[in-house]
């Protein structure tokens, strides 16, 4: 099954958008990454510079008060969006081209309400990581996320390591990741990225791709954060599911690459304007 599987190379990210003439913040893409509690804010912190730093214009956290106070304190590109008591978050992520959920985000019932107000009503690519996963793993497949992510029409890109897997799909032979991926993907009508050492994507129409590029150095808290982010933020410039994946992975391992020995998270998301400059069409490069 495995036999049509392409290695994800340069080319997935030499099609990522680039700024022209007439790009301005507000029409490079409008990501927004949900946060967690307020002891929890630095795992939404590098998904929403990651997806800044791969060229979507406006970068919003969404964060409960205390959050929020938190969340001011560290950030100065990112724009703050306070979520006051009894706001929705699907209200609150009208007008983003994009959202990422999950990363360090809560396990609570009511954070698994509201996984499901996003997922229902937010008609827009949406990115599920870490805790959205778990909660969405507990629901299992007759459960009303599970129904609600299969429902979606808007790209759906969920990227488990293996431990979100299992709780996802249950346990699998290793040598039978692609497999598996593809099945989680046409159970869900989800882009999976099913992450490790050789990271998978597989779409539900069965399309598969892999990388087997990124130094085990990626083997660092924070760094699938990263990776959560930069697919979001292509998908807030437009791009389309199966292709940001595959544009975010290869980013991903390029830049942690290029760091190695005494990598951590926020070291990739450094490290991108390098290797975006290696891609960017010459009149767009620095010199
Ligand atoms: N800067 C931050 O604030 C960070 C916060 N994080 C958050 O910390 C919470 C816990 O994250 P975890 O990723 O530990 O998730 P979980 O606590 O959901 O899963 C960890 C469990 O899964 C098992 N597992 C099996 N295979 C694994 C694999 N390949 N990689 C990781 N665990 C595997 C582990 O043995 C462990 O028991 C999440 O909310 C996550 O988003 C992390 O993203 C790290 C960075
Ligand atoms: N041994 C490894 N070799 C290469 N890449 C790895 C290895 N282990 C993990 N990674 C990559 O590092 C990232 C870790 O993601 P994840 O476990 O979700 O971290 P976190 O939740 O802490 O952000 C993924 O992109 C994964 O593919």
């Amino acid at each position: 099954m495995t036999e049509g599987a392409n290695s994800i190379s340069k080319a997935a990210a030499l099609a990522i958008p680039w700024p022209g003439p007439d790009s301005h913040k507000h029409n490079r893409g409008r990501l927004a990454v949900i946060c967690g509690g307020p002891l929890q804010t630095g795992a939404a912190r590098l998904a929403a510079a990651a997806g800044h730093r791969v060229g979507a214009g406006w970068v919003s956290l969404i964060a409960a008060p205390e959050a929020a106070v938190i969340l001011a304190c560290h950030e100065t590109e990112r724009l703050i969006l306070e979520r006051r008591a009894g706001a929705q978050l699907s209200d609150l992520c009208e007008g983003f081209d994009a959202c990422v959920l999950g990363p360090a985000f809560g396990l609570s019932e009511a954070h698994a309400g509201d996984v499901l107000d996003l997922v229902t009503g937010f008609a827009k690519p949406l990115v599920l990581d870490a805790d959205a996963l778990t909660l969405l793993g507990r629901t299992g497949p007759e459960g009303d996320l599970w129904q609600a992510v299969r429902a979606r029409t808007a790209p759906t890109i969920i990227t488990p390591h293996a431990g979100e897997f299992e709780r996802l799909a249950g346990d699998y032979a290793p040598d039978k990741k692609a497999e598996v991926s593809l099945a989680l993907a046409q159970a869900l009508n989800v882009i999976v990225v099913h992450k490790g050492a050789v990271t998978w994507v597989a779409t539900p129409e069965g399309d598969l791709a892999f990388s087997d590029l990124a130094t085990p150095f990626c083997a660092s808290a924070g760094t699938g954060d990263v990776l959560a982010g930069l697919i979001g933020g292509l998908l807030a410039q437009g791009m389309a599911g199966f292709d940001a994946a595959c544009a975010a992975v290869w980013l991903q391992a390029s830049a942690a690459n290029r760091i190695g020995p005494g990598l951590i998270a926020g070291d990739i998301v450094s490290a991108l304007p390098a290797i975006l400059n290696d891609l960017v069409p010459e009149e767009l490069k620095r010199n």
